[in-house]
């Protein structure tokens, strides 16, 4: 329903959004998720029809809506809009917010619609109050229900959970999923929280400096990410350094780590890479001659993330483990490396091995 081909956009002589290629089915939540300035606004703001675009193509259904030159005005796009900071008009009821983008419906049907999204986003009992009387995350919902009165073929959502406290934002998350499924419309949103991202999308595209390094679900991008930058940004975890060996597989502090050999395709016998350990790669296991030491840890309830160091590395590794595992800073325990997926790639000339 939706599908970008390879857009460029600029702000005078700066790349701003470089060739980026996604595309979205009826009623798919994407995500753009990345960095400050990395590009995600000025392809929502493309997408709307607020900003044009240097290169490329951006089709609605079947039809081109911008390409270089030609920018078709957002009003005539069929798209909502829902903004960081809710832009609800502080003078009108809520009824009188929602029915703000009908006022080309009959009467009739303007107050049916009004009353049948009030109840989708579960405030059909705010209908008389003012947007001051709400709590932001009920102020949210009815911005959702004004952006989704009118039925648009898509919804753009800009940050929309940044000015909500961490707890409320991926519960709202999770809700506006059900709404949005609800209503089978199609959405993209902007976000640079991976948990809100997680929470909310079906597909995810991740951006740095204007390019889009993956558009996929939330397990390949944890677990096969595409690029170093997707690895590193994505979840927790740590690039090991590692060597090639002579038997085709790798050499690091935790020990031979064996290797598919076509997953050596690219790569040689002697070749330092960088393999990626997940907090849940490493496994707390009391039998093991592999001990580690514990250089920090963080309580978590349910689990306790351990930073370990390993004798004779330099570098240390996450390890996320059951929280009835209890250890204090410098005392050791027996882990596993469980890999379900290996990640690797060449070392580059940066420094390797960053904890976070
Ligand atoms: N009107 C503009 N004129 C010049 N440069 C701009 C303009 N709008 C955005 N930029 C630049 O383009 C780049 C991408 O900006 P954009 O707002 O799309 O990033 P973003 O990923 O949405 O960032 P944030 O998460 O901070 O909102 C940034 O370097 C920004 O400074």
């Amino acid at each position: 329903m939706l599908s970008l081909h390879n857009i460029d956009i600029r702000y005078g002589n700066f790349l701003a959004v470089d060739g980026v290629t996604l595309a979205l089915k009826q009623g798919e939540i994407g995500c753009l998720l990345g960095p400050s300035g990395c590009g995600k606004t000025s392809i929502l703001r493309a997408l709307a029809g607020f900003e044009p675009i240097g290169k490329g193509k951006i089709f609605l259904r079947n039809e081109v809506v911008s390409k270089p030159n030609h920018t078709i005005a957002p009003e005539h796009r069929h798209i909502s809009v829902v903004f960081q900071d809710f832009a609800l008009f502080p003078h009108m009821s809520v009824t009188e917010n929602i029915a703000f983008g009908l006022h080309k419906w009959k009467k009739a049907d303007r107050q049916s619609r009004v009353d049948e999204v009030l109840q989708l986003v579960g405030l059909s009992h705010a209908s008389n109050r003012y947007p001051h009387e709400l709590s932001g995350g009920q102020q949210q919902r009815i911005a959702l229900a004004r952006a989704l009165a009118p039925k648009p073929e898509l919804l753009l959502m800009d940050e929309p959970f940044s000015s909500l406290d961490a707890e409320l934002r991926e519960e709202l998350a999770k809700d506006i999923r059900t709404i949005l499924k609800r209503e089978n419309t199609s959405a993209l949103v902007v976000t640079h929280d991976q948990n809100e991202a997680f929470a909310i999308a079906d597909v995810i595209g991740v951006l740095n400096d204007g390019k889009l390094h993956q558009w996929d679900d939330a397990y390949a991008l944890y677990h096969k990410p595409a690029t170093r930058f997707v690895a590193d940004f994505v979840g927790n975890g740590v690039f090991l350094n590692s060597r090639v060996n002579e038997r085709g597989n790798l050499s690091c502090c935790l020990g031979e780590v064996a290797v598919d050999p076509s997953r050596l395709n690219g790569f040689h016998i002697g070749q330092e890479i960088e393999l990626l350990i997940r907090p849940d790669d490493v496994e707390y296991d009391e039998a093991s001659n592999l001990i580690a030491t514990v250089v920090r840890r963080s309580f978590r309830g349910a689990n306790i993330m351990y930073e370990l160091s390993i004798p004779g590395s330099e570098q240390t590794i996450l390890c996320l483990a059951p929280s009835h595992n209890d250890h204090a800073v410098n005392e050791s325990f027996g882990i596993r490396l469980d890999l379900a997926h290996l990640v690797m790639f060449a070392k580059p000339s940066m420094p390797a091995g960053k904890v976070r």
